[in-house]
């Protein structure tokens, strides 16, 4: 994966080259500014205006290609292969509208895309299927988020919203960029357990960013290393972060709280 501005002045990215395997978890760490968000955002095929990538990436095997989808196609697949879920969940919803408008649209679209493919009926107005998704996240009264507005939840409960639109589609890859970093310590690590029990049940691979290296070894099979914008060391979690090769998996390790004990075993699943 290769990413620039348009004149190809600078690569942000340079070489960042990696697949994710059916339902792998594949953990992304990395000093501040080392590429990322920008690495997922082109995995999710929305790279900011004026960034440009080559490479290809593919989700359940190889046979869709994100990278050289044009737009509209990616709107297409968006949802139904890659669905997101970032740092801060009200960049992902729209403040304005109940949240279970916001769910059934997440539906409808998926929904339109089956039955175009001979499968389910559209879906219309209150669907008792919203419910059932918010349901899934944990949320304890459906009915009360449904008829809510963002700001009436709580960061904890935005994020199981964001969750619920983000797996709507059952798509191949989730990809989780701080997912947590922004929500009180006291929801954080009952988030992580809902996105990796939510992830395992619809089959979907996740692509996941952490500063937090032990939550990283509690989710992730695998690790990639990025440095000034360049993989520079990946592999199984438990290899890279017992037995670091770069000197800067090794300042991570050192700045991190992580301790032996939370790597014994590798992924908490
Ligand atoms: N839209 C943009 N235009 C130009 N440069 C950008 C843009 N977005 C990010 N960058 C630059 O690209 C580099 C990588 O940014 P990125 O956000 O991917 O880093 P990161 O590893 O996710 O950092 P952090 O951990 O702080 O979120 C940084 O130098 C950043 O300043």
């Amino acid at each position: 994966m290769r990413t620039g501005d348009r004149a190809g002045e600078r690569d942000l990215v340079r070489g960042v080259s990696f697949a994710v395997g059916t339902g792998e978890r594949v953990g992304i760490i990395g000093e501040s500014g080392s590429g990322k968000t920008l690495t997922c955002l082109a995995a999710a095929g929305l790279l900011p205006d004026g960034l440009t990538m080559t490479g290809s990436i593919a989700v359940r095997g190889s046979d869709r290609d994100l990278v050289s989808a044009g737009e509209r196609e990616l709107a297409r697949l968006r949802g139904e292969l890659v669905g997101m879920v970032f740092q801060e969940p009200m960049t992902a919803l729209d403040p304005t509208m109940r949240v279970g408008r916001q769910v059934a649209e997440a539906i409808r679209l998926h929904a339109r895309r089956t039955s175009a493919a001979g499968g389910t009926r559209r879906v219309r107005g209150a669907d008792p299927r919203v419910l059932a998704l918010l349901a899934e996240t944990g949320l304890d009264d459906p009915d009360r988020v449904a008829r809510a507005h963002p700001h009436q939840l709580s960061g904890g409960q935005r994020q199981r919203v964001v969750l619920a639109m983000a797996l709507a589609g059952r798509p191949g890859l989730l990809v989780c960029d701080e997912p947590t970093t922004a929500l009180d310590v006291t929801v954080q690590a009952r988030v992580l357990d809902l996105i990796d029990r939510r992830a395992r049940e619809v089959g979907a691979a996740v692509l996941f960013i952490s500063h937090d290296l032990a939550v990283v070894a509690s989710l992730c099979d695998r690790v990639l290393v990025l440095y000034r914008g360049e993989l520079v060391e990946q592999g199984p979690t438990v290899q890279v972060l017992t037995d670091p090769q770069h000197d800067h998996t090794r300042r991570l390790l050192a700045d991190s709280d992580l301790t032996g004990p939370m790597l014994d075993g590798g992924p908490v699943r």
